[in-house]
């Protein structure tokens, strides 16, 4: 099937599966879950290659800022999680620097197929298709609760209609 959302949830579930190494980097520090300088580096460079790719860069904003809040969710149920069961902190800490040329990676691939899936976000059967693909995504990939409810805070601005 050409026209699946399957590709653009895996690619946006493994930007989700990012917030791990993300949490794991800042927990411990004082550095925030919350980045804004960053966020607005992801949101401007979002906007500038959606242009490249023939998408409406206000579009890409506002799918990213779902990816966006996705990724806090996962972070603050994990650094919550680890608060209430110090033997599953994490015992090493990764370097945020590492972890971010990923996250770029997959803001690419997120965005292409953003604009490979086009006709089927506009189409009516949008909102269906988006549900099933949630929940076979979920099977495929084994998503624990936390990561449930990351991936569900990230795809509510995929269909347009
Ligand atoms: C993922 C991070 O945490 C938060 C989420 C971001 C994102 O999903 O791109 C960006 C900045 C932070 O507010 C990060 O700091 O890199």
């Amino acid at each position: 099937d050409p026209a699946s959302l399957d590709p653009l949830l895996h690619a946006a579930a493994e930007r989700v599966a990012t917030s791990d190494q993300v949490a794991a980097a800042k927990w411990g520090t004082d550095q925030p879950i919350e980045d804004p300088a960053r966020e607005q580096q992801v949101l401007d460079s979002v906007a500038r290659e959606a242009v490249e790719l023939g998408l409406d860069p206000e579009e890409a904003k506002r799918v990213f800022r779902d990816q966006i809040e996705a990724s806090k969710v996962v972070q603050r149920a994990l650094h919550s999680h680890w608060a209430a069961h110090p033997d599953e902190q994490p015992t090493e800490r990764p370097d945020l620097g590492e972890v971010r040329p990923v996250i770029d990676r997959l803001n690419d691939e997120v965005l292409r197929e953003l604009r490979d899936t086009e006709q089927l976000r506009e189409h009516p059967s949008c909102d269906g298709r988006l549900a099933s693909t949630f929940v076979r995504t979920r099977h495929e990939l084994r998503l624990d609760p936390v990561h449930t409810a990351g991936l569900a805070r990230a795809v509510p601005s995929l269909c347009r209609a």
